[in-house]
Formats: C-alpha cells, structure tokens, sequence
C-alpha cells in the first residue's frame, strides 16, 4: 500500500483526503465563492497532482466543497479582466500544463460534479477518465458565447467523451446542459442523488481499475488518449501566444467586463 509523503495541508484551495486502505485521495475544491481557476490555484493544482503521483496514489477523486451549488465557475473573470501581459501569459501557461498533466495522470481519476461546470469549469471533469454528476446543475463549453475560440486540446476532450457530431453541436451553439441532457450524450457517465452515492460510485470505478496493471493501464490510457496529447503537445508555444491575444483582445475584455457587471446586478451590489 502507498506510504503518504506528501504534506496535503500545505494546500489552501484543496482539501486532501487520503484513504491509506485504498490509496484513493479524495481532492475537494475549496476556493470561496464558486472554486473559480486563478494563475495561484492552478499552480496549486498542478503540484498537487505530482505529490500525488510520487505517493503512487492509486485514484483521484475530484468534488466541491460547494456542494449542489457550484463544482467550478471556470476561469476567475475578475483575474482575466485587463491582466498583465506577463500575467496573462503565466495563467495560459498554467492552464495548459495542468490540463495536460491531468490528462495523463498514472492512477485513474473520476470527477464528482456536485454543482454547475460552466466553461471552463468544464475542464477538470473532461480530463478526468469518469464523470458522476449530481441532479440539477449545469455543464458544458459554452465559450464561443463568450467569444472565445477554444483551444484544439479542449474540443479534442469533448471529442473524446461524447463524439464529434456531440462535440460539434454542443461547442458551436456553446450549450450547458442539464444533468439528465449530459447524462444522455454521454457527458458525464453515471447520475447519483447525493454526493455521498456519488462517492461511493466513484470508488466503484476506480476499484474497477485495480485489477488492470498500472504500467499496462497507463500505456493503455496514453495510447487511447493519443489524439488529445498531441493536441496538447502541439505547436504549444503558437498555442499559447494565440490565447493570450485572444484574451487580450477588446472583444473578450468587453465580455469580461459584461459578465463581471451582470454577475454584480446579480447580487445587488
Ligand atoms: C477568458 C479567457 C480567454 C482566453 C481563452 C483561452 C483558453 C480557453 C479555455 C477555456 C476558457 C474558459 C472560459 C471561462 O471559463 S470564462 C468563465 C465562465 N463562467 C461562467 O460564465 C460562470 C459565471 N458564474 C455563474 O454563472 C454563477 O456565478 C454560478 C457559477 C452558476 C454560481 O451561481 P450562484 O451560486 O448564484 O453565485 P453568484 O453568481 O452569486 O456568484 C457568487 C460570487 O462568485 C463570483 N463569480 C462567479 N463566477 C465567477 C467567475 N467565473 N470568476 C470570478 N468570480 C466569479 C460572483 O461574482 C460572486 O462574487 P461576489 O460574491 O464578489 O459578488
């Protein structure tokens, strides 16, 4: 069984919760309001995944803290709203290295979808090799309604969970869909009506997985996977540039700043 080196305090966004019988780590959001991605808990992330791969975690369960509320608002529109260019370059960055990292990871790994995953909050539960949601949110890309180009990796993982005639439909009309519609289109795997079912079912499909051998799983996985790591691995630095000026933009700020204001009338503030 996997010793635990890793201090799994040290993270402020995350809460670590490793079972010592079964390897598993069960990774709960936990940045206030709505798990929102910054530059800081990206990097966060990121490093947590390479603690867990040296404790030979055995699986890796994402949820919220936020529950039936919200699992991730996706990208933090206050952070991207007239960044630095040198920000806005370290966020692209981050993103993308989390992203691919994800993807691959050695041990299998499940998101629990405890709430809305509206764009960009799409993107843990796409990288992750199984989805379980919960009744009543909302997932999807719906990017293009923000006049966002997404980048060739993430429609390539929507390609991969629900096909391309799906993945064409969804992205270009930049639908969020109700649990019961993602259900149907094969956008998350399973529905559970607590987080608690949701949990156990999770813990189901990764036990499933250790009767396969890791090294064997994981060139499994990566072989199957292909056509997403080479997008990842594509071109990356053109990649990167691209979004940056596309986040630079006028247009994408303009929308920034008008989800920003609707979001404050919202709340009365
Ligand atoms: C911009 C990138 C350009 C470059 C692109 C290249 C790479 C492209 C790859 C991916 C791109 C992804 C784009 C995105 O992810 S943009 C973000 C899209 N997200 C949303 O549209 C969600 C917006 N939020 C909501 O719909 C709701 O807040 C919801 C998550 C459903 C929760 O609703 P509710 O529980 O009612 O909470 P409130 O709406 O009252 O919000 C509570 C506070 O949280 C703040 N908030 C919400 N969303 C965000 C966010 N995305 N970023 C930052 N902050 C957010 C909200 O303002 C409230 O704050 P406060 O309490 O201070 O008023």
């Amino acid at each position: 069984m996997p010793y635990v080196c890793a201090d799994y305090s040290k993270y402020k966004f995350v809460n670590v919760c490793w079972n010592s019988e079964n390897g598993i780590a069960t990774v709960t959001l936990k940045r206030p309001p709505v798990n929102s991605l910054t530059a800081e808990f990206l990097r966060e992330l990121s490093s947590l995944l390479l603690d867990l791969e040296k404790d030979e975690t055995q699986g890796l369960i994402f949820t919220s803290e936020f529950d039936e509320k919200v699992f991730s608002a996706g990208l933090d529109f206050k952070e991207l709203y007239r960044p630095s260019i040198d920000h806005a370059k370290e966020f692209m960055s981050l993103l993308h290295s989390f992203s691919f990292r994800l993807s691959c990871t050695a041990y299998p790994t499940v998101a629990v979808i405890n709430g809305h995953a509206p764009a960009g909050g799409c993107i843990i539960p796409l990288c992750c090799e199984y989805r379980i949601g919960l009744n009543n949110f909302n997932i999807g890309l719906n990017e293009l309604k923000f006049g966002i180009l997404l980048p060739d990796w993430l429609s390539s993982l929507m390609i991969h969970t629900i096909g391309s005639r799906n993945a064409e439909q969804a992205i270009l009309s930049g639908t969020l869909f109700s649990s019961e519609h993602a259900l149907r289109i094969g956008l998350v795997d399973e529905i559970a009506p607590t987080k608690e079912v949701a949990l156990e079912k999770a813990t189901a499909f990764l036990n499933k997985a250790k009767i396969v051998n890791r090294s064997l799983r994981l060139d499994a996985k990566l072989h199957l996977r292909r056509p997403i790591l080479q997008e990842f691995q594509k071109d990356i630095e053109n990649e990167l540039a691209k979004n940056v000026s596309l986040l630079m933009s006028d247009k994408v700020q303009q929308s920034l700043d008008a989800h920003i204001k609707i979001l404050k009338e919202k709340r009365g503030n």
